[in-house]
């Protein structure tokens, strides 16, 4: 019976509560790097468990791919240690260790046939003939091109070129997979069908998958759980739709999706609510009371755009005021409204329907208005990051 690499599992493999016991896929401790003054990653700490798919999701520079060339063994840490299966990885050579990679650029062999490209890390390792051909066959199976074994990378497609490089990396059976941006090059269309594709394969094999990107919307599609860096710290690690609808601060409730931020004063407490004056846009708004929360203390909220209502007449349990639409832009389903309220641009995100009924149409005077539990509050000075 040969060695199978490609492990295949019965989806959903990624029960990732329920294995709390088992031993992390890979650990992030404590780690910092430095390229001469510059601190690119700042004691990071993170773990992944087995099976996950884990993003990592940053504006350019700041430092996902140096993290993944640590984990790949490709740069040492300054401080800290990691650890793959349990064990630690200091001083143990990119090739020794239990990860498979792929990269934008893909690295495929262009004068070798697509069976080739695959088995050559198996005869690089010395795995036996009828082995290799048994697990490149079962690799091919899984990227679906079983079909296009013998044609050489020049004659394939570049989604299928992904999917050779893919099945490379995943046949040699590796613990984890690191994925560095691969679909960066791809149109959009190609790029959603390539994410559907690894969201499937990975399912499949069960592999814990490491995925670098700076396309949030590529982050939420793809992941388990969203690591957000920024300036070489992490900022906050969550679901995506815990990140989405809980951002710890405004830097990261800005990288995923847009937001309008206000800045106000606590004017009144009560037992369940403050009351905020945002004097920005002369109005008031009720929030959630946090126990630190003071009278006089400045707080930023932050409302996403789908949820403020727009209107002639609107309703709102936490907010009201006045403006005026000075832009429209058609999306499709949803129209993206500029209002100026007083001299503050709020950005809504309305349907084409409603804009239609209501003949919201730039120049139109309107009320604002949203709900007290779409507002997220943050310490005034994490607004100023
Ligand atoms: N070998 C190196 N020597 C010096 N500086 C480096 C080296 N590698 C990376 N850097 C710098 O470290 C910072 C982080 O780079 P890194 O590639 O980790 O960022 P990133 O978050 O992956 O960005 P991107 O999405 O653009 O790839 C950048 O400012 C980069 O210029």
């Amino acid at each position: 019976m040969p060695n199978r690499a490609v492990r295949i599992v019965e989806p959903p493999a990624c029960s990732i509560d329920s294995d709390a016991d088992r031993v992390a896929a890979l650990e992030i401790i404590e780690v910092s790097k430095r390229f001469g003054d510059n601190s690119i990653v700042d004691n990071l700490s993170l773990t992944v468990k087995q099976g996950e798919f884990l993003t990592f999701l940053g504006p350019s520079g700041c430092g996902k791919s140096t993290t993944l060339r640590m984990i790949a063994g490709f740069e040492q840490p300054d401080a800290g240690s990691i650890k793959i299966g349990g064990h630690v990885m200091t001083g143990v050579a990119p090739y020794r260790r239990p990860v498979g990679l792929v990269f934008q650029g893909l690295a495929l062999f262009p004068h070798l046939t697509v069976e080739e490209n695959i088995a050559f890390g198996l005869a690089v390792k010395k795995v036996k003939r009828d082995e290799i051909v048994a697990r490149v066959r079962e690799a091919l199976a899984l990227v679906d091109l079983s079909e296009l074994g013998r044609r050489r990378i020049q004659q394939i497609s570049g989604g299928q070129r992904q999917r050779v490089a893919l099945a490379r990396a995943l046949v040699t059976g590796p613990s984890v997979l690191l994925l560095d941006e691969p679909f960066g090059a791809l149109d959009f269309k190609l790029r959603r069908q390539m994410q559907i594709e690894l969201k499937r394969i990975q399912h499949q094999v069960g592999t814990t998958f490491v995925f670098v990107t700076h396309d949030q919307e590529e982050a939420m599609i793809l992941s388990d759980r969203i690591a957000v860096f920024n300036h070489g710290k992490l900022e906050q690690l969550g679901s995506a739709r815990e990140v989405y609808e809980n951002p710890k601060n405004a830097f990261v409730g800005g990288f995923l999706g847009d937001i309008n931020i206000f800045v106000g004063h606590v004017q009144s407490l009560e037992k369940n609510g403050a009351s905020l004056h945002l004097s920005e846009v002369s109005a008031d708004a009720l929030i959630v009371a946090t126990p630190e929360m003071k009278i006089g203390a400045e707080v930023a909220i932050s409302i996403r755009p789908e949820n403020v209502r727009v209107g002639r007449e609107v309703w709102g349990n936490s907010c009201l005021m006045v403006g005026q639409i000075v832009a429209n832009i058609y999306m499709g389903a949803t129209v993206r409204q500029s209002v100026v309220v007083d001299d503050k641009v709020v950005v809504v995100d309305t349907t084409a329907r409603h804009v239609q009924q209501q003949g919201l149409l730039p120049g139109t005077q309107v009320k604002l208005a949203w709900d007290l539990e779409d507002a997220i509050v943050f310490a005034n000075k994490e607004v100023r990051k």
